[in-house]
């Protein structure tokens, strides 16, 4: 029997670490990070209480992170990331807001949802200008697919919400199809959402915005 390897939804670049993102990653990955391992955690007893829990899958360089994160003090948000750069710039950014209110998972977001939470245990699940992979034969590894969706909202507390937004009109229209083919999960709006004003507008989206692309919301919640 042969086995494939998995589809990944990344590629892992060398990529540039500044500075200050290489610091970062070195000293204060022990820190705010949590390490992947195999065995569910229990994010109340990470965080030290009991409060909403708000799970960013690709968290990117961090800044909507740390900013939605800041804005909400009353919740808890993990980010899930795999590039290292990116992961030194969140680091650095919670360090210097002195957040305590958010931590990342270096890992895997597919096997961090597999293995370590468990159960219908988040409120909310923000991906935010997920890898569009343009190319046809490139689509497997787009990350909204229905094995994951159906992951995902297994992981969503009941009347929990799953937000995507981005600015590729066919990844959105994929989306769409995806989320509205899970029986489980209910779209707020007709087809888009408005931008909610807990999503910061990032430089990236306005240079997209700039040059005429659309950025759409996607926000389903999971049945009651
Ligand atoms: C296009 S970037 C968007 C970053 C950020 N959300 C933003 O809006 O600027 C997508 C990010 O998702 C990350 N990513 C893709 N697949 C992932 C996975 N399976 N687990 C964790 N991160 C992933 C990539 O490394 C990349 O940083």
């Amino acid at each position: 029997m042969s086995s494939h390897p998995p589809i990944r939804s990344y590629v892992l670049r060398q990529g540039y670490f500044s500075h200050a993102q290489r610091h970062a990653y070195e000293s204060l990955l022990p820190r705010y990070g949590i390490p992947f391992s195999e065995n569910p955690i229990d994010l109340d007893s990470i965080f030290g209480r009991t409060a909403p829990k708000i799970l960013e899958i690709g968290s990117g360089m961090g800044e909507t992170t740390v900013e939605i994160a800041a804005q909400h003090p009353e919740k808890d948000f993990v980010a899930i990331e795999v590039h290292a750069p990116g992961i030194g710039s969140l680091l650095d950014r919670i360090e210097k807001h002195g957040l305590t209110n958010l931590r990342i998972i270096p890992h895997d977001a597919k096997l961090v949802l597999q293995h370590m939470l468990t159960g219908e245990s988040l409120d909310g699940i923000h991906i935010f200008f997920p890898d569009p992979w343009p190319k046809a034969r490139h689509h497997k590894r787009r990350l909204i697919q229905s094995d994951f969706v159906s992951l995902l909202c297994n992981r969503l507390k009941p009347g929990g919400y799953l937000h995507i937004a981005t600015d590729w009109e066919d990844y959105a229209i994929h989306s769409l199809h995806v989320l509205s083919s899970e029986q489980r999960l209910i779209n707020t709006a007709a087809d888009y959402a408005p931008r909610p004003a807990y999503r910061p507008l990032t430089k990236f989206e306005q240079r997209g915005m700039k040059l005429g692309h659309t950025i759409r919301d996607l926000i389903f919640t999971k049945a009651a």
